[in-house]
């Protein structure tokens, strides 16, 4: 089931309850920045990079920072390029929920 996305931003809760459907989530730090902790399943995509994705489908893309301000850019800049992008609020300063990497 495709959904089009109604708002520009989610917050990271929400996305959380989203996580099951499998999203497409892409967090615009720097490596080194993902390394040390992500959204298992997020692609990362560093927001100096952002303008060579491109996606298939409908679906739009969640796109998350460390505290919401390069996702913002990315969001515009996907945005400009025809992608359904939506920014998560807080970013990862913000999220609760499983993370991937970083230090045990
Ligand atoms: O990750 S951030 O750009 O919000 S500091």
């Amino acid at each position: 089931m495709f959904s089009f996305f109604k708002g520009n931003s989610i917050t990271t809760s929400e996305l959380q309850a989203k996580l099951e459907t499998k999203p497409e989530v892409i967090d615009v730090r720097e490596k080194n920045e993902f390394a040390s902790g992500h959204i298992p399943g997020a692609k990362n995509i560093p927001l100096s990079k952002v303008t060579s994705y491109t996606k298939k489908g409908e679906e739009a893309v969640y796109v998350i920072c460390q505290s919401g301000m390069r996702s913002r850019q990315a969001v515009k800049k996907l945005k400009a390029k025809g992608i359904g992008a939506i920014n998560v609020k807080g970013g990862m300063s913000a999220w609760r929920g499983a993370v991937r990497g970083g230090k045990l």
